[in-house]
């Protein structure tokens, strides 16, 4: 059976999956074999925004449950980033390595612009600026492409320099200092993000413990080590989660944080680019219990957005840069809250942004001329 079939099958549960979203929409291009998932969670702050991912999924399911979790993820990213933006993702059914065409992303490109400047979306896990370069043939909601092509460039950058803020504003808190040198950090996942992070945190003196299937990039970033005096060990399997360091930084995929792998953490802290890396928010908890400091991810990892995002006004680097810089103070400000509350950072974090959306809520009632006015609706 394949994935689309599926999801006749489950029409019921889909609806009842999407109870806390506003739309969902069931891609399927024969021609190019495109599959896909589109999300919107919910556009209280503006036209959703969120990457595309690109992954070999098993069922239907499988997909659905992440294009979900990342949309709804993305919603709290924008509030907490302040960016006029509410939360949408989407993903394509596929291996990233062998399944591409530049035919499909033009497809994918045109269901985009079928939902009419409600959804713009760029570069994730398992897809690349290339990519979009073809989609954006089809729809002007295409964002993260590079600058020749009128965007921003790689999000994958501020998404990096973002994350090592993070890991800064987390070591002030745990070790007393931002300074880097001498911590030892596990990054799982060396791809685009991973790898940037992993260059800058040995250049800060720091050592690795390194994760990733796709050998060459480990291969790589041992190379870059011994050139620098540092170490970089490649661990595999659970040993990733296992190593004796001080911070574990996951810049691969979602829900690492769960019953198995969270009596293995022998690390202070957990910071890094991967979204939803807690399976569910009870492993926060867990995790405060066992006074592993956990950075939420969609504060730490909000560089990427905050670039895309700045297209849409005409794209400025040094405002990307000095909104990417405050992710640590951001940072800093949800540990703070955490901390005189008693509870765990993803509430401290989670609260500071439904608070945004509600209050903003109030003023999405007064009439701007960018609004249409509800006496025009039938015209
Ligand atoms: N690209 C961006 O700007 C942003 C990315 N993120 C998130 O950061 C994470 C990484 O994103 P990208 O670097 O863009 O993706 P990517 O696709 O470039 O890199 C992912 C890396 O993880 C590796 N990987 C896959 N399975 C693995 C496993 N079992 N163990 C270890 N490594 C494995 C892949 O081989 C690849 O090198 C994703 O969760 C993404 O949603 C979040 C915000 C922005
Ligand atoms: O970084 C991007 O290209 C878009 C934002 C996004 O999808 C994310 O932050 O997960």
């Amino acid at each position: 059976m394949n994935v689309l079939e599926h999801s006749v099958q489950t029409t019921e549960s889909v609806i009842e999956k999407m109870h806390e979203h506003e739309q969902i929409v069931f891609c399927n291009d024969p021609t190019t074999g495109l599959k896909a998932i589109i999300a919107i969670h919910n556009t209280t702050l503006g036209p959703a925004l969120g990457g595309c991912r690109m992954r070999p999924y098993r069922t239907m399911d499988e997909a659905l449950e992440d294009v979900l979790r990342l949309s709804k993820g993305m919603t709290y990213k924008c509030a907490a980033a302040d960016v006029d933006f509410g939360g949408g993702k989407a993903v394509i059914f596929g291996d990233p390595a062998t399944d591409k065409t530049p035919a499909m992303f033009r497809a994918f490109g045109q269901f985009v612009d079928s939902l009419n400047g409600r959804f713009y979306t760029g570069t994730d896990m398992g897809t690349s600026m290339d990519d979009f370069i073809h989609a954006s043939k089809e729809t002007n909601c295409i964002v993260g492409i590079p600058e020749a092509y009128g965007g921003g460039g790689d999000s994958s950058i501020p998404t990096a320099l973002g994350v090592i803020y993070g890991l800064k504003a987390t070591n002030k808190v745990v070790f007393g200092t931002d300074d880097l040198s001498g911590k030892t950090f596990t990054i799982q996942g060396l791809g685009k993000v991973g790898y940037k992070v992993a260059e800058q945190l040995l250049e800060s003196g720091a050592d690795l413990y390194v994760s990733d299937i796709n050998e060459e990039a480990v291969k790589a970033i041992q190379e870059h080590a011994k050139q620098l005096g540092s170490i970089a060990r490649a661990v595999s399997g659970n040993d990733v989660y296992a190593a004796e360091a001080d911070v574990f930084v996951p810049c691969a995929f979602g829900g690492i944080i769960n019953d198995e792998t969270i009596d293995l953490l022998k690390v202070k802290a957990v910071a890094g680019s991967a979204n939803n890396q807690l399976l569910t928010e009870k492993h926060g908890e867990v995790l405060k219990q066992k006074g592993i400091l956990y950075a939420p991810d969609y504060i730490v990892n909000a560089g990427g957005l905050i670039q895309v995002a700045d297209e849409l006004y005409g794209y400025n680097k040094e405002r990307v840069l000095s909104k990417t810089r405050s992710i640590y103070t951001s940072l800093l400000e949800v540990y703070r809250q955490a901390e005189l509350d008693d509870i765990t950072t993803i509430q401290a974090a989670n609260r500071l942004c439904e608070k945004r959306i509600e209050d903003r809520k109030k003023h999405n009632s007064f009439f701007t001329h960018t609004k249409r006015p509800k006496w025009d609706i039938r015209n």
